[in-house]
Formats: C-alpha cells, structure tokens, sequence
C-alpha cells in the first residue's frame, strides 16, 4: 500500500491518492471527517484554524460504503484559498509582489528550501507548511478503519507541553478525560497550568513545543521484519512519526531511559500460558523487538519543537539586500501539540496498515480477516 499528497497551504484543494488497499473494507466519511476536526481543535491554534471547515470527499474506490480494490482519492478544499487566489494563481497572472516573503524564518523550510530550490521563500513554505497534515491525517485514518475492523485500537495523549507535564493513570476514566480534553490530557491542573503557560508565550511573542504518545492495542507479533533494514517496523515507525512537521524525536517503550538501566531493568521477561501462547511480564520495549511487534502494545513517544514563526522574531539575513533583518511574521499557531498529537495517531495507523497488509492475504477484507484469525489461533495453539 502506498499513498502521495500533493496541495499547498494557500491553494484551492488538498489531494491524496492511496493505492493497494483490500477491497471491502467499511469506510465511514463521517469518520475521517471527525479525525480532521479534531485535528483543527486545541488550544494555540491560529487564526486559519477558524476559516477553515476540514472535510475530506472521496472521489473514487469506494461504492456503496465499501473499497473496490481501486485506488480512493481524496481532497480536502481550503477556503483560505478564496483569500489568496491572485498570489497562488496557476497562470501568467500570478501576484508575486504581495506577501513576498524576504526575510527567512529560522526553523522552517524558508532559506534552505529557496536556497536548493533556486525560487522564492513562498513556493517553499506552501508546500513545507504542515497544512499539508490534514491530508495526511484523512489517509491515516482510512488505514485506522481498516486497522479497526480487525479489532485494533490507536490512542494518543500530550505527555508535556514546554515545561508542563502531565500526571499519567491507565483506566477507562482517565482516557475517557484525555478524549474530552482539549490539551489532550486527563489531568485538569495540568491543563489548567498548560493554558497559563500559552497565555504567557502569545504575550511574549513565543511559541511551545512539547511531547505526545501514541499506542497501539490489539496487534498481533511478527508485523515487520527482522531480515532487511527498511522491513524493521520500528524504523519505519520511526520515519513516518519523523516525516511530520517539527517532530524531532522519537522513542519507544522505555527509550532513552534504557540507556542508563543494565539489561536485566530493561528487558521484557517472556511468559508462558496453556491455550494462549506466549506473552511478556512487563513491556518496556513498547511493543516491538527485533524490528517486529511482540504482541504488547506498541507505545511511541515523539517531541515536537516549538513552531517556528514567532511574533517576536529572531535574527536574520534579508535575503534580497543581505541586511541583518527580523524574521517575517506569518500568521501562526503559538502551540500545536494536541494537533499534532491527531496527525501522530493517523500517521501510526498509516505504517500499522502497511505491515498487516504484507503479513496477510489483502486482495479482499474477507481474505484478510481470514488469514488474520487463522494466525491468532495458531499463536494461542503454541
Ligand atoms: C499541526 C501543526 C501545525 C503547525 N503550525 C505552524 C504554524 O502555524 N507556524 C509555523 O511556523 N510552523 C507551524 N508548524 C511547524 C512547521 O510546519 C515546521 O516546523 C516546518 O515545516 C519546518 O519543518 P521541521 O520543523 O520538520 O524541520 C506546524 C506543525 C504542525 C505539525
Ligand atoms: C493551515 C494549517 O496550519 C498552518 C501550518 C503553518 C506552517 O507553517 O506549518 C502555518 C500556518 O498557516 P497560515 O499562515 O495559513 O495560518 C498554520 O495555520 C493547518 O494545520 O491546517
């Protein structure tokens, strides 16, 4: 299975083709559009969020509810695009003398995408900026309704935002918090102190950063592969997760804590039981040895920076007159970690998708689902 998104931020629409799903498998429009508003949601946002209205519209390979098997186009419009129509016009009478952007932001796209591409910041930018996430969270989210189908469950919190964390439980009420959340967490001082501390950078002209978790429940060992490097599903996790705009970092399970603990503190002990096969005591691998999932959840952490484009800008270098400038002030989100968090939960579905569709039959649902429970029940017959 693969997938290409093309679209710029200020453009009319953004597209996405996904290629090689299974035919019959249910998917929910409503659903996808719910992933994209909530996607558009949390506190930090800027003023785009509120033109916006992100809906995705299937225009091919699915009839009647259910894939063909052929490849499912989807766009999403932007009505920012009525805005910006004369600068991002197709033809000869393109506006490119308003909102020219000369003075590069440090953090983004800006010099070093202008500087390789030999072309103005703004070409760079449109496509650089995480607008383009929306798409990528309407195709992740076709790959979590197949996973959903199979019984898989993806769920992600905020475990910090700049220098607040939150306090972490485990049960149904604490995730039912989380949902409702609009920081993401199921913690209300932290929420409360996370709401300060945005105030305080928007009054500073700063911007927040922070660090969200993704898990997956319900999936069964061996998605990935030990033989080959780019078949490792940790790696591939990890490009995927790294792929997104301003993720800078990711870890599973225990991560980098490991380094610090001897073996005997880090390794999973394995477990055995009559009629259910293998499992471990602890998982602290998060879910993943030797490049395949072991069967525990697969737990990922990723940090975000701060957004690049501050209202109090940094130093830089004018690039038309080389004069020390500041940076241009695009309209900005303060903090996007609890959007972030969305596209993270989507972008790990997406990679999931993808390596059960290579375990398993995938030409039909039926074939899949198949296949998929003959294997559960050959691991429970161990
Ligand atoms: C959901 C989301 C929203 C973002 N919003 C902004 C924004 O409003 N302004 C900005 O300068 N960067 C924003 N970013 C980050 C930039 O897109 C990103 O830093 C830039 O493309 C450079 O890529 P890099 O940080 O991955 O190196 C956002 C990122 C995400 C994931
Ligand atoms: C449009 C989205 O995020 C944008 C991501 C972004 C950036 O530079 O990454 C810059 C801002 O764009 P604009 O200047 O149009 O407000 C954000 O709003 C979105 O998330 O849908």
């Amino acid at each position: 299975m693969r997938f290409l998104t093309a679209g710029e931020s200020h453009g009319p629409k953004l597209l996405g083709i996904i290629e090689g799903l299974p035919s019959g498998v249910h998917i929910c429009q409503e659903t996808i559009d719910e992933s994209l508003r909530r996607r558009q949601q949390g506190p930090g946002r800027g003023g785009r969020m509120a033109i916006e209205q992100d809906a995705a519209i299937i225009l091919s390979g699915v009839r009647g509810g259910l894939t063909t098997g052929a490849p499912l186009a989807l766009e999403i419009e932007n009505r920012d695009w009525a805005n910006w129509r004369e600068i991002m016009a197709v033809g000869a009478e393109a506006d490119f003398t308003s909102r020219r952007v000369s003075a590069p932001r440090p953090g983004h796209a800006d010099l070093t995408g202008s500087l390789k591409y030999r072309t103005e910041v703004r070409n760079i930018l449109e496509r650089a900026s995480a607008r383009e996430t929306a798409m990528r969270v309407a195709v992740g989210n076709v790959a979590r309704q197949l996973l959903a189908a199979l019984g898989v469950e993806i769920r992600g919190r905020v475990l910090q935002v700049g220098r607040v964390k939150a306090q972490l439980r485990d049960d149904a009420e604490y995730w039912a918090r989380v949902r409702a959340s609009a920081w993401s967490v199921g913690d209300a001082e932290a929420e409360a102190e996370m709401s300060r501390q945005l105030e305080d950078a928007r009054r500073e002209g700063e911007s927040l950063g922070g660090i969200m978790e993704v898990q997956a429940l319900n999936l069964p060992p061996g998605l990935g592969s030990h033989a080959q490097w780019d078949r490792k599903l940790d790696g591939r996790i990890a490009q995927a997760v790294l792929s997104v705009q301003a993720i800078k970092g990711i870890e599973f399970g225990l991560g980098f804590e490991a380094g610090k603990r001897p073996g005997s503190l880090v390794h999973d002990p394995i477990l055995y039981e009559k009629g259910k096969g293998f499992r471990r005591a602890g998982n602290r691998a998060g879910g993943i040895e030797g490049g395949m999932s072991n069967g525990e959840p697969i737990l990922v952490r990723a940090v975000m920076k701060p957004i690049p484009t501050l209202y109090k800008p940094l130093p830089t270098v004018d690039l038309e007159t080389k004069a020390a400038v500041e940076a241009s002030v695009e309209r900005s989100d303060v903090c996007a970690v609890p959007a972030a968090l969305v596209v993270l939960e989507n972008v790990l579905a997406w990679t999931l998708a993808e390596a059960v569709l290579e375990k398993f039959s995938s030409d039909s649902f039926s074939e899949l689902e198949k296949d998929w429970q003959d294997y559960i029940r050959y691991l429970a017959a161990q």
